[in-house]
């Protein structure tokens, strides 16, 4: 079978408010999810035995953890398909580094197999079983930019400005429980009002991560010479938002050697679908 390849996108969370600690322990929060038009590679190639083959970037995580091998796993009872998978990442997203990397790999993972293995199932299906995976992965399921309520599967659609990020990595790695079970982590941002601007919201984790890692409060700073600066997530990664990208350029070639980075526009529809559309036609 011929391969296919699609890209698992970045995400951005444009801010990010926590509301409450639900009795499960997860939290309520409200965030604005972006894509970029950036990511990690996925290399799609049918095979003839019924088994779920990684190759390429994978040598941080344990097979069986990689949340490409487990999205793979968990569709395959969806169809008595006797074909089973080759997939080789090609990774560029930073791992823990708050742009979703794993979340979308596995949500790519779900909407391709969805139609190589053809298990037919929906959005919401498909939203569903993601939704075991991770928080993150509803919304690079439904591939629209949008705010999410509950623990992040809740999406409203939303259409924003076409404007242009520059990602920077300061090279640490936060984990996102950690933040979420932290005795400091505030817990109680009201809902949104009707007439809510960004320039009034915030991400509540970014307090807390700059106190537990000194790189973020960094970055942060230096990237405020060249605009607001916010950290996506639960972190490491912070970006500066420009309008265009010549501006977004100029901040990346000024990059500290220490730092990484990257520079993408923002997206209303997640490229993994735009490009699997143009696959099926
Ligand atoms: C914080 C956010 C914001 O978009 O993104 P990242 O910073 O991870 O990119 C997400 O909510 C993360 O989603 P995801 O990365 O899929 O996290 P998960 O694997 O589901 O959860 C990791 C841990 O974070 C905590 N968690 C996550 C989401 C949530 N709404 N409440 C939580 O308390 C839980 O302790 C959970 O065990
Ligand atoms: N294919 C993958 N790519 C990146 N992280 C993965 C992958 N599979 C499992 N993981 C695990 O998931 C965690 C991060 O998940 P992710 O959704 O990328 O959150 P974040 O937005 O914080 O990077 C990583 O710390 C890593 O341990």
């Amino acid at each position: 079978m011929t391969p296919v390849s699609i890209i698992a996108p970045a995400k951005l969370n444009l801010f990010l408010h926590i509301n409450h600690q639900r009795a499960d322990g997860y939290h309520e929060l409200e965030t604005l999810f972006t894509f970029l038009d950036f990511g990690d590679e996925l290399t799609f190639t049918l095979i003839n035995e019924k088994e779920i083959i990684l190759c390429g970037d994978i040598s941080d995580i344990p097979q069986q953890d990689n949340l490409i091998y487990k999205a793979a796993l968990a569709l395959q009872p969806y169809k008595n398909t006797p074909l089973g998978i080759n997939i080789k990442l090609i990774k560029k997203l930073p791992m823990g580094g708050g742009v979703g990397g794993g979340s979308s790999d596995a949500a790519t993972t779900l909407l391709t197999l969805n139609y190589l293995w053809q298990c037919d199932l929906s959005i919401a299906e498909l939203a569903k079983i993601g939704l075991n995976l991770g928080a993150d992965v509803p919304v690079f399921i439904h591939g629209k930019t949008a705010i999410a309520q509950g623990v992040g599967e809740e999406l409203t659609s939303i259409n924003l400005p076409k404007k242009w990020y520059c990602v920077v990595f300061p090279n640490v790695h936060i984990s996102t429980a950690e933040i979420f079970t932290h005795p400091e982590l505030p817990r109680n941002t009201p809902k949104l009002s009707e007439d809510w601007k960004l320039a009034d919201t915030s991400n509540d984790c970014e307090a807390l991560v700059k106190k537990l890692n000194c790189e973020v409060e960094k970055t942060l700073l230096w990237l405020l010479k060249y605009g607001p600066s916010r950290m996506t997530g639960t972190g490491a990664c912070c970006f500066v938002e420009l309008d265009s990208q010549i501006a977004a350029q100029r901040v990346l070639n000024s990059l500290p050697s220490c730092w990484h980075g990257f520079v993408a526009p923002n997206t209303t529809i997640s490229p993994a679908h735009t490009q699997l559309e143009n696959w099926l036609k």
